[in-house]
């Protein structure tokens, strides 16, 4: 059985005793940031020379320093770089600079878990991974609210650590919504997985095949939209309140009985062959080495796939659609320039 942590069990008293360094002002790094700073935490945002996002931070009203004066200066170094960028950071910028008994805290447990990183002996390696985007850690906690968390001690040289990463996902208002403890290894495969075979990788395949079913069909490229995309967002609310029980339940009989008999035929038996696959490669490190590969070749296999996502039809279609919604606050021009800290 799990073990889950709430507010009531974690003291903010301690990493707000803390200086903190976050290292990075993209989707996670500008949710954690912030969030510290409004549950009374000492935090410096530490950027590279040159950075755009400095004044974005600072007109934010946050502290902010070079990545060497940042981490110099802290006792928590929160590493929230790309996974990509971090090894070369962590060697060129971090471990010159990290106090003695400094901790480290990452947000996936992607560098230490694959061996990109492997700190010096002396420094807390530990883990807060909310399971969720950045953009929604930040959201939820002005709202009151917060995103899960799960939390790991990789190494704990002063006896202190859990208590610290506890302290810390209460300061992140992860701890409002719940905190499960778990370990790098687990926190990482189970991420790669879910974000590979479901919740990215799986769930976009299935709406593009989805809309080129229907558009190849001859039917409205509009009408596709909605049906395959903006939809899914409804249904996956439901099932977000109570489960996949309460979609069906939602949903007319019509719908739940189509669930039950078409869903096997889409998703066969062998899609489980596949995640199983895509579970293997994870864990072996293949997935991890051809990433950072390509990554240190200048990513041309990540550019190439990257564009052709990008010229998907369906892409166009709801560029034009999402222009009438009045109530999707998001413009496209905040992220069309690619991922969120780029
Ligand atoms: N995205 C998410 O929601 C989630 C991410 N995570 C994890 O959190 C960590 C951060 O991911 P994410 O927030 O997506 O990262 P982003 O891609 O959003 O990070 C962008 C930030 O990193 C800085 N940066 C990028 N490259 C370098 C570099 N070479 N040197 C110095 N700074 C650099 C950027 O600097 P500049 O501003 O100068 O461009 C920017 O401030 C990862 O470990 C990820 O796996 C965990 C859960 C969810
Ligand atoms: C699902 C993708 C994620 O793991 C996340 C938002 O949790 C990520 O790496 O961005
Ligand atoms: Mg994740
Ligand atoms: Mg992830």
């Amino acid at each position: 059985m799990a073990e889950l942590y709430y507010d009531d069990d974690a003291d903010l008293s301690i990493i707000a005793s803390k200086k903190v360094a976050v290292i990075g002002y993209g989707s996670q790094g500008h949710a954690h940031a912030l969030n510290l700073r409004d549950s009374g935490v000492d935090v410096t945002v530490g950027l590279r020379e040159g950075s755009r996002s400095w004044a974005k931070a600072e007109e934010q009203g946050l502290k902010v320093a070079g990545i060497d004066e940042a981490v110099a200066a802290a006792d928590v170094v929160v590493i929230l770089a790309p996974d990509q960028a971090q090894r070369s950071i962590y060697a060129e910028h971090i471990a010159p600079n990290l106090k003695d008994g400094a901790a480290l805290l990452f947000a996936h447990g992607f560098n230490i878990r694959f061996g990109y990183i492997d700190p010096a002996p002396g420094h807390d390696v530990v883990m807060v991974a909310p399971k969720g985007p950045g953009h929604l850690v930040r959201r939820e906690y002005e709202a009151g609210r917060g995103v899960p968390v799960i939390v790991a001690v990789e190494r704990d040289e002063s006896g202190q650590a859990w208590e610290l990463a506890l302290s810390y996902a209460k300061a992140i208002g992860g701890l409002r919504a719940a905190g499960i403890k778990t370990t790098f290894t687990e926190e990482t495969e189970t991420d790669l997985f879910g974000e590979q075979a479901v919740l990215c990788g799986g769930a976009s395949q299935l709406v593009q095949y989805g809309f080129e079913t229907l558009t190849e069909a001859g039917y409205q490229p509009e009408v596709a939209y909605f049906e395959v995309l903006h939809e899914l967002k409804l249904i996956v609310d439901l099932m977000y309140e109570g489960g996949i029980a309460k979609q069906r339940w939602s949903v007319s009989d019509t719908a739940e009985y189509g669930d039950y008999v078409s869903g096997p035929r889409v998703i066969t038996p062998e899609v489980k062959e596949n995640m199983k696959a895509v579970l293997g490669d994870i864990q072996s490190g293949a997935f991890a080495e051809r990433f950072i590969n390509d990554q240190d070749a200048g990513a041309p296999e990540f550019a190439e796939l990257r564009a052709k996502g990008e010229a998907h039809p369906i892409e166009a279609t709801g560029r034009e659609l999402r222009k009438l919604f009045a109530w999707v606050e998001t413009k496209d021009s905040d992220y069309t320039e690619g991922s969120a800290g780029r």
